[in-house]
């Protein structure tokens, strides 16, 4: 495998008494969408900073595409980042800003780059737009076509969808779709649903420290559980722990059962197929069977 675009070894971030991120280690590979949750105060936003070489880590080691991000122009042209509260300075327009910007990292054609940017986040028309005078919604956007100028291979996106109407909202997740295999992309939300179908990955960090992190498969059970949902009929959940890969089956909740089984040795398929069928042979009528669980829910148990 690749080196990893981010790694994070045992990195730990005070504020003189207060741990904001303690002992935390993950890694973030290349060219996948990297999801960053947690509720309010979990460590998120510092963590990004670290990521951006705004904030040293008190302890620990932090390498990003290789190298310290801390480290004087070690990212230059290498990291696009859309922090939380992005301000855009008064007194510019919102082209002159961008071009600006991408002169100063450095891209060969600073328009250019602007006004693709610009396309790419829906606000071609804002051009000649005084930043004083954009909605939130326009200058968090300004923000994120700064984050993308030149296609770096790095892009940190600390929640990009928030504040965003539904439609812009959605633009905004086809945009990180799109650098899905191209680009490695971080992104935080509290929107868990978009978090589960956009990101290949995650860390879950609560009061600074690393709940869980893994394959999005793995966190929401894809390998590990499913769901039927029952229409008529009666269940008997021993029976059904005799079938092959079954590791435990019982009730949920009226209507529902819930079946473990060994994704490891037992490929998904032939487990859901055999325990329906099994349940069809006795008679019970099947409303629906869902494959692992939802994001929010996992987030919910382990927080
Ligand atoms: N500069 C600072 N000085 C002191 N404490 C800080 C500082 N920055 C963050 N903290 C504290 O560190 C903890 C983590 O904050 P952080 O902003 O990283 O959380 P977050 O997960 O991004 O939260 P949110 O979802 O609310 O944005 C919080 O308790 C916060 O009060």
């Amino acid at each position: 495998m690749s080196q990893p675009a981010i790694e994070l070894f045992q990195v730990t971030k005070r504020f003189g008494q207060k741990v904001a991120v303690n002992a935390v280690s993950f890694s973030v590979q290349q060219g996948e969408v990297y999801g960053l949750i947690g509720p309010n105060g979990a460590g998120k936003t510092t963590t990004f900073s670290m990521m951006c070489g705004f904030l040293y880590p008190s302890d620990g080691t932090l390498k990003v595409m290789g190298v310290e991000p801390t480290a004087p122009g070690a990212l230059k042209g290498k990291l696009g980042a859309l922090p939380q509260d992005a301000i855009l300075p008064p007194g510019w327009q919102v082209g002159t800003l961008l071009t600006y910007w991408a002169r100063l990292s450095g891209l060969p054609q600073p328009e250019k780059e602007a006004r693709e940017a610009l396309d790419k986040v829906g606000l071609t028309e804002a051009w000649a737009v005084q930043t004083t005078a954009l909605s939130h919604g326009m200058a968090k956007r300004t923000a994120m076509a700064q984050a993308l100028m030149g296609q770096p291979p790095l892009v940190l996106l600390d929640e990009p969808t928030a504040g965003l109407d539904p439609r812009v909202a959605a633009q905004v997740r086809q945009i990180i779709r799109d650098m899905k295999g191209k680009q490695t992309v971080v992104v935080s939300s509290h929107n868990l649903q978009e978090l589960e179908e956009l990101c290949d990955a995650a860390a879950i960090l609560d009061r600074g420290t690393l709940a869980q992190a893994g394959a999005m498969s793995e966190l929401t059970g894809q390998q590990a559980e499913f769901r039927v949902q029952i229409a008529r009929g009666e269940v008997l959940p021993p029976e059904l722990t005799q079938l092959p890969g079954v590791k435990d089956a019982k009730m949920e909740a009226p209507g529902v059962l819930l079946v473990r089984f060994d994704g490891q040795n037992h490929k998904p398929e032939e487990v859901i197929s055999r325990t329906v069928g099994h349940l069809l042979q006795t008679g019970v009528l099947i409303l629906g069977v869902s494959r692992g669980r939802s994001l929010e829910n996992r987030v919910l148990q382990i927080l």
